[in-house]
């Protein structure tokens, strides 16, 4: 499975802006390097502008996801869709998409984690359903957002579920980058799964994000790894299999003893 991660320099506040880079990053990445699956950041859509959130976000429904849509369809590519900020009755929420080539939005989770240190739990609100599997590709795979990652408790859920591929989407600091690194790897590694992460570049507020978008093998391997400030593309070919032989070769995932902890 070809993987293409789009490790995005995101203009906070300009959602116009936004679409259209995303839209000729689509239209490029399928032409150059024919990919599987496409994933981008968190938040790419407004960035982290949440003063303005309500009046920047997308309807249910609205612009941006009808625009990946189309894209889906026209370019042949499956969208991990990283997250966008989405108006429902309950608040605005940070929300993944997950669209098939056939333009099918065939997965969507609310970050249910809110982030303190970035104020989202004034301008949010957090999501209510739990991450769950989906099915992409013949494989099973989860997402989650960002703070999400420091709660190691939903990736082995969509572990425990058959997820052998783990989406995160990130606009993680640069201050804690060792933490991105570090958290990434552990959940590949403890829950025998390939890890995929897009993070975001460029800077908000006085701090800079941390880049280093990734994609890690079930052993812990760094398949690839993104610049820690420059906006770009990376390009990693994963073999499911490799998920299986890891967890046969040391069944780490059967042995869990939910009962003793
Ligand atoms: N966008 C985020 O969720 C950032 C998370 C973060 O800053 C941290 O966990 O540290």
């Amino acid at each position: 499975m070809k993987i293409a991660i789009y490790q995005m320099d995101i203009q906070a506040g300009k959602p116009e802006t936004n679409r259209d880079k995303v839209q000729q990053w689509i239209k490029s990445v399928a032409e150059r390097h024919r990919p599987d699956v496409a994933v981008l950041p968190e938040m790419w859509t407004t960035g982290y502008a949440l003063s303005e959130i309500a009046q920047l976000a997308d309807e249910e429904n609205g612009q941006t996801q009808q625009m990946l849509k189309t894209l889906a369809k026209e370019h042949r590519i499956d969208l991990v869709a990283g997250s966008i900020a989405v108006n429902t009755a309950e608040g605005v929420v940070n929300r993944t998409l997950t669209i098939s080539r056939d333009g099918e939005v065939i997965h969507a989770y609310d970050k249910i984690h809110l982030v303190p240190m970035l104020d989202e739990p004034r301008y949010l609100a957090a999501g209510k359903e739990k991450a769950s599997p989906y099915e992409l590709q013949e494989t099973t795979m989860g997402s989650f957002i960002c703070y999400d990652l420091r709660f190691p408790e939903i990736a082995r859920s969509l572990a425990v579920n058959g997820a052998k591929v783990i989406y995160v989407f990130g606009e993680w600091p640069e201050a804690r980058r060792d933490h991105w690194d570090a958290l990434l790897r552990a959940r590949a590694i403890e829950n025998q799964s390939f890890v995929v992460a897009a993070g975001a570049v460029g800077s908000h507020d006085g701090s800079n994000f941390s880049g280093h978008s990734t994609v890690i093998s079930p052993w812990g391997n760094v398949l690839a790894l993104g610049s820690p400030d420059e906006e770009e593309t990376l390009v990693a070919n994963i073999d499911i299999s490799e998920v299986d032989e890891f967890r046969e070769a040391v069944p780490a995932l059967k042995n869990r003893l939910p009962a003793r902890y």
